[in-house]
Parts: structure tokens; sequence; C-alpha cells
């Protein structure tokens, strides 16, 4: 009986050990108290062992951009121990569904690296890295280095672009003259209407440009290759440059010329961009023909040289968009200034249907011969109006062609006379490659109309041709 009666007795204070335990663990991390505990046993510990500090700037003295803070920047946002931190910021990914975590001032987060516990604290414009004495001999140029591989690999495949825009100097060097947002452009060189054959040329260009790096470097030339596009308004040259941005997942710095205060601001522009950039200043043409500009031309053409990017070792695309080209310095054309030339002109019937293919979902349609014919007859309009008109139709994909049919045709008695006179001073020098060819079949027509006809073999053979213009890479 007392065997059973302690067995018994035995059970139950085990239970009731078990459960007291449950019970206090549940209270423990409810409250935070493990934590707590964690958090002071920590600093009691950090009281017997020596820090020391590096500090990793944004800027360095000349206000040049330091690109291992911005490598470190990378890695760090990379770090599972940035969702276990006590807070930091969340923002919305390059898809709409995906959230992204971010540093924030002051924030402080922890890394492990060969057995040494490193920590970084994200202060304004520097980040600063605390190690233990005793592990900084061993671990910090191993762990510096880890970190240049780490970004490298998560730049490559950036999930996140950013665009920068130039704001006016408010004489705070330290602060720098750009300022970001996230780069959420959707355009794609699958989105564009343009010839199948010269978006392959171009991503092959550009791929085989960012695989030059050793290529640059052994002709010691500025690791930079620079587009002109132009053409009329409304005809993709901006949703390109966002192309060509998604293609190389590089990040975009917009230069506003009419916020650069002199020649020398906008080196300084140049040298606070950073590596794997596209370097972009719209509307180049009309910034030159305005009579009194802050930018001398000579400023504009050292920028293009880039002699001023820090490194070989940096790559850069340039990019210039115009309008026409025609009244444009020929210094500022010189191969090596800008090494592929890509015309963009009105729209055609091959761009239309890629259009209506990718706004209405139309492969093919009984009104196409008459669109056709219309192009054939030499009315035009840009890319962007034929993709509002059926943005606006695009319910009912018949009405949508009835009313492009009817834009072209109201283009052809009015407004279009003009294009065509417009499209020969382009096409008549010019025959590019983007979306010419049903656009020659209309200036022929003009010019049999006036008269003329007047064979420029000799100019024609300076029509766009990619590989031609290639000077490197
Ligand atoms: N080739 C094209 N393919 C697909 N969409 C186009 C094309 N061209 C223009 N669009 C559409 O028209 C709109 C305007 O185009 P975009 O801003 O790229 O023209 P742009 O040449 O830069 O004009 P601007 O010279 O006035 O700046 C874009 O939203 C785009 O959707
Ligand atoms: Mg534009």
């Amino acid at each position: 009986m007392t065997i059973v009666y302690n067995l018994f007795f035995l059970i139950f204070s085990f239970l009731l050990t078990y459960i007291f335990l449950f019970l206090f663990r549940v209270v423990l991390i409810k409250t935070g108290l493990i934590y707590i505990v964690k958090k002071k046993w920590r600093s009691i510990e950090d009281c017997f062992h020596v820090y020391q500090f590096f500090k990793v700037p944004e800027f360095n003295e000349s206000t040049q951009r330091n690109q291992l803070h911005h490598k470190v920047l990378v890695y760090l946002n990379s770090l599972t121990s940035i969702e276990d931190s006590d807070f930091t910021n969340l923002f919305t990914g390059k898809k709409s569904n995906e959230i992204v975590l971010h540093l924030d001032q002051n924030q402080i987060i922890e890394d492990d690296f060969l057995g040494a516990r490193i920590f970084w604290i994200n202060e304004e414009e520097t980040l600063v890295l605390k190690i233990r004495k005793a592990d900084k001999r061993r671990v910090l140029r191993p762990y510096l280095q880890h970190i240049d591989t780490v970004s490298d690999e998560l730049d490559e495949k950036k999930w996140e672009l950013k665009l920068y825009v130039n704001v006016v100097d408010n004489h705070d060097g330290r602060k720098g003259r750009w300022r970001s947002v996230p780069f959420t452009h959707p355009s794609t060189f699958d989105t564009l209407a343009m010839e199948s054959d010269l978006k392959n040329k171009v991503k092959s260009d550009l791929h085989s440009f960012a695989k030059a790096k050793q290529y640059y470097h052994r002709l010691g030339r500025v690791w930079k290759r620079s587009y002109l596009l132009y053409g009329p308004s409304g005809t993709g040259k901006s949703s390109f440059i966002a192309a060509m941005a998604n293609f190389l997942s590089y990040d975009v710095y917009d230069i506003d010329l009419s916020k650069v205060s002199d020649d020398s601001d906008l080196k300084f522009l140049l040298l606070q961009s950073t590596t794997k950039s596209l370097i972009v200043i719209e509307d180049l043409d009309r910034y030159l023909s305005e009579k009194s500009t802050a930018v001398s031309l000579s400023g504009i053409l050292s920028f293009m040289d880039g002699i001023l990017t820090s490194s070989c070792g940096e790559e850069r695309v340039m990019v210039f968009t115009m309008n026409g080209k025609d009244h444009v310095d020929p210094a500022i054309l010189r191969p090596g200034r800008i090494d592929v030339h890509l015309h963009f002109p009105l729209c055609n019937f091959t761009a239309f249907k890629t259009l209506a293919n990718s706004y209405l979902g139309l492969k093919d349609h009984k009104l196409f011969p008459q669109v056709e014919e219309i192009f054939q007859n030499g009315a035009s309009l840009s890319s962007a109006e034929i993709s509002e008109l059926m943005i606006a139709n695009r319910n009912s994909p018949s009405r949508a062609l009835k009313t492009v049919i009817n834009a072209l045709q109201t283009d052809g008695d009015g407004r279009g006379a003009l294009h065509i006179g417009r499209r020969s001073v382009e096409e008549i020098g010019e025959p590019s490659g983007a979306f010419c060819t049903e656009g020659v079949n209309a200036v022929k027509e003009f010019k049999k109309l006036y008269g003329l006809l007047r064979v420029k073999s000799s100019r024609k053979s300076q029509s766009f041709d990619l590989i031609g213009r290639q000077n490197e890479g």
C-alpha cells in the first residue's frame, strides 16, 4: 500500500513540476524576460572585452561616393539577422507583393563570421563596424573580402533598382547631390515595339559590354558605353532606357541639366554615381540649343568622356536622348563619345502589330490590311499616340482598331503631311534600322510627290548599324 502511495506521489509531483516549468517558460517568452536577460548578460560580457570601431563613410573627403559603403549596405540588407533586430524598415519590393527589409538610422545589427561576433551601426551617412580587438587581426580582412564577394553577387541579381535624380546644390557636399526612389518602371525589351533583330543586337551589345572589364582595363579605357537614342516624341526612348536598366539590373541616374550649376557640378554628379549604373541625360539637343546654359559644351564633352570616374573597374552606361541630331555639334556625336546610335522613328505597321498584340491581345484582325495600306500611304503617329488609343478602347479591339484607323487617316490628311516632311529630313540621310522599313516607303512617296528624289547612297552608308558603330566590347 505504501509503495503504491509513494509511486502516486512521485508521478503527481513530477507532473506538477512539469506544469510549473511549462508555465514559467511561457511567462518568460511572453514577457520577453529571456530576451532581456540575454541582452543584460551580453552587455555585462561586453564590459570585459575591448572593441575596435571602423567607420565606412558614404562619401570621401572630396565628396566622392565610397563604393565600400554601398557594398556593405547591400550586404547588411541581405542578412537574416536584420529580421531579428529590434526594429527595421519595411518597403515594397520590385513586385507589388514583395516586401524588403532595410536598415534604419541608428539600427544595430549583428553578424557572425568565422566564429567572431561583429556589429554594424547605421549612423547618419556612416556605417560603423564594431569588432573585438582579439578577433580583429584574424577576421577583419577575410570579412571585408566576404562582403565584397557577396555584395557583387547580390548586385548581379539586384532585386531592387533605384532611380536617382539630382537636386539643386544645397552647398552641403556631405549629403551628396542625388536623391533616390525605388525604380519600378515595368518596361522591358519584350514590351517594346521594335524590330526583334535590333532588340537582340542591343541586348548582346549590353551583355558583352558588361562582361568586358578586363578588356577595357587592358586598353586603359574607362569602362563605359554610350548610347544615343534619337527620334520624335513618344517613340519609346524613355521606355527603352527603362528596358535597358531592367535588362542590366543597373540603377538609373537621371541628370536634369537645369539643376546643374556649372561644369564642375556636372563632374561631381558623375563622381557621386555608383558603379553598374545608367547615366541618363534626356533632351540633350534641346539643352544645347538654348542660348545661355550653366554647363558649357566642353563641360558636356568631358562628362561624356567620363575621364573623371574614379577607376577603370567601375562600369557605366551613358544614355543621351535627342529629338534630332542634325543641329548638334559633331564633337558630341563622334565615335567614343557615342558608341551606339539608335533611331526611334514614328510607328510603322510592324510596330503597330506588336502594339496591337500587347495592348489588345490581337495577333491578326480583318482590319489589319487596311491599317497596313494606310501606313504604306505614309500617314504616321507615334507609338505613344497609338498605344493611348488602344488603351482607351481596350474593351473592344474592333473599336480600338477603327479609332486608330481614323486617327491615322486624319493624321494623313493634316498633321501627317507635316510628319512626312519632318521624317524625310531624318530618313533620307539616315534610313535607320529601328522601325523605318515602312517609313522609307512613306518618304519615297513624299519625294516622288515633290520631285525631290535624290540618291544619297554615300550618306546611306552612314545608316544605323549597331555593329558598325561599335568601337570596342
Ligand atoms: N516603341 C514602343 N513600344 C511600346 N510602347 C511605346 C513605344 N513607344 C512609345 N510607347 C508608349 O508610349 C509612351 C511614351 O513613350 P516614351 O516616354 O518612351 O517616349 P519618348 O520617346 O521618351 O518621348 P519623349 O521624347 O516625349 O520623351 C510610353 O508609356 C509607352 O508605353
Ligand atoms: Mg522621353
